[in-house]
């Protein structure tokens, strides 16, 4: 589903690469965590995989796009194949919960009559369907994440990205958000999670690839946290 072979990326400016010959498959319905010290290279990698920079070095395959080839017009179809969360959320400001979610199927062209069934489906599964022509202001940080995970999965991508997505959350939400993204990738979406939370990662047991100063030094199935 994902490939990386030998890919670096030297920002503009920097001498130092914040990827460096990174090599590595991640298959469909995988779950993966990406773990590293602050600065090692997980949001670019992340960031590689929706063409938000090219690689400086080396090829990228994402969901049988390979990036290197993509023109510019066919970035969004790409992008729609790559659900994201993020720690902020980054939901619609005085939007209700219904209507950031529809708002992912209205730009993708969805017709009124698919998004008044697709949606309330996608809020009763992240455990919502009771809350959503509440404003997304007045929830709480678990439940706005729980909003941008139905706005990520609405359309049902094959791949989801999560950067530290329990970040801003205590860990009982955390857990809550977790199970969440198990049940998304048991529905066979490759899920894709940056994460310091040791202690998640510890108790999934997935697997886990370790970047450290822009390298690849741990590949591990049902891996830990651990560095
Ligand atoms: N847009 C940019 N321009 C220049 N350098 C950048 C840019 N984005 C990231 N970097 C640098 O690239 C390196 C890797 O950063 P990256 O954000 O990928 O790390 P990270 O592992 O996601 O860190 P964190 O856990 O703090 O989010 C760092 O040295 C960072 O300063």
């Amino acid at each position: 589903m994902i490939t990386f072979d030998n890919v670096s990326k030297t920002y503009a400016g920097q001498t130092r690469p914040a990827l460096r010959d990174v090599s590595l498959d991640i298959d469909k319905g995988e779950f993966v965590f990406l773990v590293g010290s602050s600065g090692s290279g997980k949001s670019t990698f992340l960031r590689l995989i929706l063409r938000e920079y090219k690689p400086t070095k080396g090829s990228i395959y994402v969901a049988g796009h390979d990036l290197g080839r993509l023109p510019a017009w066919r970035i969004p179809r790409l992008r729609r194949q790559v659900g994201t969360v993020f720690q902020d959320f980054r939901l619609l400001p005085g939007k209700t919960v219904y209507e950031n979610v529809a708002f992912a199927l209205q730009v993708i062209g969805k017709s009124s009559r698919e998004i008044r069934t697709i949606v309330p489906e996608t809020l009763d599964l992240v455990g919502l369907g009771d809350k959503s022509e509440r404003l997304t202001d007045e929830l709480s940080g678990g439940e706005q994440q729980r909003v941008a995970l139905a706005r990520a999965f609405v359309n049902r991508p094959p791949i989801l990205i999560a950067d530290e997505p329990t970040g801003n959350l205590d860990p009982t939400t955390s857990v809550g958000i977790m199970k969440l993204l198990d049940r998304i990738n048991k529905t066979g979406t490759t899920v894709i999670m940056a994460t310091h939370d040791s202690t998640i990662v510890d108790q999934m047991r997935k697997r886990v690839i370790e970047l450290s100063d822009g390298e690849l030094v741990r590949d591990q199935s049902k891996g830990v946290y651990g560095y």
